[in-house]
């Protein structure tokens, strides 16, 4: 056995270095092509793919041509997020199941349309019979983000009309997946906790006089209970998070997987695999993690100096999880501010006040400043950077006593609400598969028999 594991790790690390070497592309072929890497102009503008009414991330204007860069801007259905935020918490309403309405219908719900929303949002939440115990329980994963996707890929399974790719039948399905989210992930990590946390299984069933928020925090908690003031923060974290216009990764890929005519569940869970990458949602779990090395590593939280050190070894690789990435720094289209961060600071330094972690907080402020130039010193950049949403988001769920490996699910439970309003989008409008060019830069060869390849 120890041999055959020894023989099949060479040949493994023989093949992976040819494979390495004839996957390299010359960088220049790029430029010589004029390949637009990303998706992106040089300058950092998208390349233009699509049209959508849904969402807008708003960071530059133009001025004679010339790039302006201004304070990011998020817009829902034409709505800016922080007039949407103000009117919910003003008037003390929980704001989610308020803004998947928008999101889906294109217009701000009245007080029947959200209650009739809820109801319907409600009569959706129930899993199929025995799910929970053959599909989540039953193998559990060690990552939330994978069991989520295999739950929404079963669910296939039980739909009695999964390709029908009506309008009908598609908003259904997207209604039925935005209830069951928060149920699939807390499920999922109940089953990791039990089976491979050694702790106690709770599963709590939602309850339909609950909010999405509160469902999350009374199935994630052995005793159910949580206080208004948790609750609520974690429902504006959920609108904040619900919907980035249509070039984010997953939302993008949510568009090109509809685009081939598939079923909801097969483009939801390809959307989930792409948020969970650490460049995208999953850079909440790994900012968490970032900071309590920078705990460890640092021993003068105050000095800037030291800090900026350790952010250096970062960058160099020599430091964390040796990628050379800060994460929850930097933003494919916000420069000098991601209007959700902004929101969620103010937020995060309040509850870190209550909960005495003004030191922790005081750090992540720190962390935000002296980051930007750090990176700056290690790359060519046509825009500045600052925090991303995922910078604060992980620090705020840390403090509600939210588990680390539900931090990119709890992403994935607000932003199925956007990837759904945009699968029914591509659906309306398009009939278009999307498929880009890939300019072949192979040589050509001559084929050689078997006896004579060397
Ligand atoms: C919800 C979300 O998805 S928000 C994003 C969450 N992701 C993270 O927080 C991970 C850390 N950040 C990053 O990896 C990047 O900033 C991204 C992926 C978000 C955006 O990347 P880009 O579009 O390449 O950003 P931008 O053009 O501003 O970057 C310029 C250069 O700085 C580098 N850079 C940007 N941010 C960082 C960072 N946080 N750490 C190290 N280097 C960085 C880029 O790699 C790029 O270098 P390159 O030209 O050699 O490729
Ligand atoms: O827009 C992006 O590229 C990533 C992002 O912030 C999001 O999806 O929320």
């Amino acid at each position: 056995m120890t041999n055959f594991k020894q023989i099949d790790r060479k040949i493994l690390a023989d093949l992976s270095k040819v494979s390495e070497k004839n996957s390299f592309i010359n960088p220049e072929l790029y430029s010589k092509y004029q390949v637009k890497r990303g998706l992106r102009d040089l300058d950092g503008r998208g390349v233009l793919v699509g049209l959508t009414e849904i969402g807008e991330v708003h960071s530059y204007i133009l001025d004679e041509g010339e790039i302006i860069q201004v304070p990011g801007r998020l817009i829902y259905r034409g709505y800016d997020i922080s007039d949407l935020v103000k009117g919910f918490t003003e008037d003390d309403r929980f704001g989610f199941e308020e803004t998947a309405y928008l999101l889906l219908f294109g217009h701000l719900p009245n007080q029947k349309d959200l209650e009739e929303f809820n109801q319907v949002l409600a009569g959706y939440e129930k899993l199929p019979e025995d799910f929970a115990r053959d599909f989540i329980l039953k193998s559990p994963s060690k990552d939330i983000m994978n069991a989520l996707a295999r739950s929404v890929l079963a669910l296939y399974s039980f739909d009695t009309n999964p390709d029908d790719t009506s309008i009908n039948n598609v908003l259904k399905q997207c209604l039925h997946l935005i209830a069951c989210f928060p149920s699939l992930a807390v499920y999922g990590y109940q089953a990791l906790s039990h089976y491979h946390g050694n702790q106690s299984l709770f599963i709590h069933s939602p309850r339909p006089e609950l909010r999405t928020a509160e469902n999350i925090l009374s199935m994630l908690r052995p005793d159910s209970n949580y206080t208004k003031l948790e609750a609520k923060l974690l429902d504006l974290a959920l609108v904040l998070h619900a919907e980035h216009g249509g070039g984010n990764n997953s939302t993008f890929v949510t568009h090109v997987v509809t685009s081939t005519g598939t079923d909801t569940y097969s483009a939801m869970s390809a959307a989930i695999g792409a948020l969970k990458g650490p460049r995208h949602g999953g850079a909440n779990i790994k900012v968490v993690r970032m900071f309590e090395d920078i705990k460890n590593q640092v021993k003068d939280w105050e000095d800037d100096e030291e800090i900026e050190r350790y952010l250096t070894q970062i960058l160099t690789k020599d430091a964390f999880d040796r990628s050379g990435l800060i994460y929850g720094i930097g933003h494919a289209v916000y420069s000098i501010s991601d209007p959700r961060t902004v929101i969620l600071k103010d937020y995060a330094a309040k509850l870190a006040r209550e909960k005495g972690l003004d030191n922790e907080f005081n750090l992540y402020t720190s962390v935000e400043r002296l980051a930007p130039g750090v990176i700056a010193k290690f790359n060519k950049m046509y825009k500045t950077v600052s925090a991303n949403i995922d910078f604060y988001s992980g620090f705020v769920y840390k403090m509600l006593n939210i588990p680390v490996e539900m931090y990119a699910p709890m992403f994935a439970i607000a932003r199925i609400a956007g990837w759904s309003a945009h699968r029914i989008e591509e659906i309306v409008n398009a009939g278009k598969i999307i498929r880009p060019a890939y300019k072949s830069v192979a040589q050509r060869q001559n084929y050689l028999d078997l006896s004579e390849r060397i």
